[in-house]
């Protein structure tokens, strides 16, 4: 293919790229291994970026950034497709309390096992991430209706069963609120309403005393006023 001739040529030799590699090493990233300041180096520094970039440095799990993207990408998915697709929100009960009586390494703890526990519990297409200090965030992409309330479930047991060693002496065990939502089939909704309609079922599953599942009632047909009046637009602007 021939190359154009407008195309600046960079010397990789020329790049500032001692921040970043400092950052990586310090990261305990893995830097890449290919002959430095090579073509496939600087590709394997770029992509060791957006790794850090995408995830939690506590848990590993995808950061609120990442989960945003996701979401987003859903949220096109199912108004294309019409599968159903659920969101779990998920907050740890008390944990204040944790972090009071047993101190901040230890709450570290909790929301490492927590989430490890998440990744086991859900499949490997699904999307965990952690989008706030002690609150979870689940894309369940193809998750039947029926389906719902059933995973959430099989959640909320498994953290509920699990039990937490914080020192070598001491091992806890804590609880967890959800709330879901599907997301609204064929309709072009926008991922923060997805999100705050799952964050109304997580607010009622604290009120209701905690260590519960909520999942919004009748989800095919829920679609909001905001909903109907984007899906509105976009019908008056392709009809434009
Ligand atoms: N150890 C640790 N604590 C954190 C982290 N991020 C946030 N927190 C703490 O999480 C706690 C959240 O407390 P609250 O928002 O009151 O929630 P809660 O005590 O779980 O109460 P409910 O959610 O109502 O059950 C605060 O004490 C934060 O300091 C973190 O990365 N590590």
């Amino acid at each position: 293919m021939p190359s154009s001739p407008s195309r600046p040529h960079i010397d990789i030799q020329d790049l500032r790229l001692e921040p970043a590699l400092q950052l990586l090493q310090q990261a305990g990233a893995m830097l890449p291994d290919t002959e430095p300041h090579s073509r496939a180096w600087l590709q394997a520094v770029l992509d060791a970026l957006c790794d850090l970039s995408s995830k939690d440095a506590l848990t590993h799990l995808d950061n609120r950034r990442s989960f945003e993207m996701a979401l987003s990408r859903e949220v096109d998915r199912v108004a294309r497709s019409g599968e159903p697709a659920l969101l779990l929100v998920l907050d740890i009960d008390h944990f204040k309390s944790v972090n009071d009586t047993y101190g901040h390494a230890a709450g570290d703890l909790v929301i490492q096992a927590v989430a490890k526990a998440l990744m086991q519990t859900v499949r490997p297409m699904d999307t965990v991430a952690r989008v706030g200090g002690e609150e979870f965030a689940i894309i369940l992409p193809n998750c039947p209706a029926t389906f719902g309330a059933t995973v959430a479930e099989r959640i909320r047991e498994t953290v509920e069963a699990l039990p937490i060693q914080v020192t070598p002496m001491q091992s806890l065990k804590i609880t967890v609120s959800l709330g879901g939502a599907f997301a609204p089939q064929w309709v072009r909704s926008s991922a923060l309403l997805w999100m705050e309609r799952a964050d109304r079922q997580l607010y009622r599953a604290k009120a209701e005393g905690r260590n519960r599942a909520c999942l919004e009632a009748q989800p095919d047909s829920l679609v909001s006023a905001d909903e109907k009046s984007m899906l509105f637009a976009l019908t008056q602007q392709e009809s434009e």
